[in-house]
């Protein structure tokens, strides 16, 4: 599904990494391991599209994302360290917008799905007044109403809790099994949940 072909990233004249090659299949999860600062990030950002890279390219179903980007966009739900929820708005504008830019039915309805993330009650309340695990949930109830095969997530379990953590888990086990793939930093043990994690590990380059 994926290719990392030889990418290099540099940035303030450090190389982050260099020549990078891997694959990700459908129905693969890989994970990004990686000191702070060692580059995880910046190469999420360039799968997704949103950064170039010094060399090499990515390829998705053996295309070029920067040649067809609308269609690989189509395809990847991408969830950053910073959540890109309006805390202005309440949890239930936040999913209904989401849905709307993304071309979703955004007139479903929404109760019950935040009622399944642990949101009940907290529907109509402005996402600033909710705790970060609460904010948290409000950004990856996308998980849960995309048909993106790809998802790239930047930890995506900060702030949550035991029970947030397995209910994740659970909706990651169900993309894998419905042909999807994810690609995700996180500092949580993944191996036990999935034991055939695939991990690429950035070293921190001076
Ligand atoms: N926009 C930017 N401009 C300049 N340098 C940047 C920019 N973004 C990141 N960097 C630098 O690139 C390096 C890698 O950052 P990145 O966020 O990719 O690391 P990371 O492995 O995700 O770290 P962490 O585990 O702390 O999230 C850091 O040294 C950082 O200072």
């Amino acid at each position: 599904m994926l290719h990392i072909k030889a990418v290099t990233c540099i940035k303030q004249d450090r190389c982050l990494f260099a020549d990078l090659n891997f694959s990700l299949k459908s129905g693969q999860i890989m994970q990004l391991a990686g000191p702070n600062g060692a580059g995880k990030t910046s190469l999420l950002r360039i799968i997704a599209g949103f950064a170039m890279a010094d060399e090499g390219d990515v390829l998705f179903q053996d295309r070029s994302i920067t040649k067809y980007y609308d269609e690989y966009a189509q395809e990847l739900l991408f969830i950053g360290h910073k959540t890109g929820v309006n805390t202005q708005l309440t949890a239930l504008e936040n999913v209904a917008f989401w849905l709307k830019i993304n071309g979703y039915d955004s007139k479903q309805d929404l109760y019950p799905i935040l009622a399944k993330i642990g949101l009940v009650g907290l529907e109509d309340v402005p996402v600033r007044m909710l705790s970060a695990g609460q904010q948290r949930r409000v950004a990856l109830v996308r998980l849960w109403l995309n048909s993106a095969k790809l998802w790239i997530l930047d930890e995506p379990f900060t702030a949550l809790d035991k029970s947030g953590v397995a209910f994740l888990q659970e909706r990651f086990v169900e993309h894998l099994n419905a042909g999807g793939a994810i690609l995700l930093t996180t500092h949580q043990d993944l191996t036990t949940h999935f034991s055939d994690l695939q991990t690429v590990t950035l070293e921190y380059r001076h």
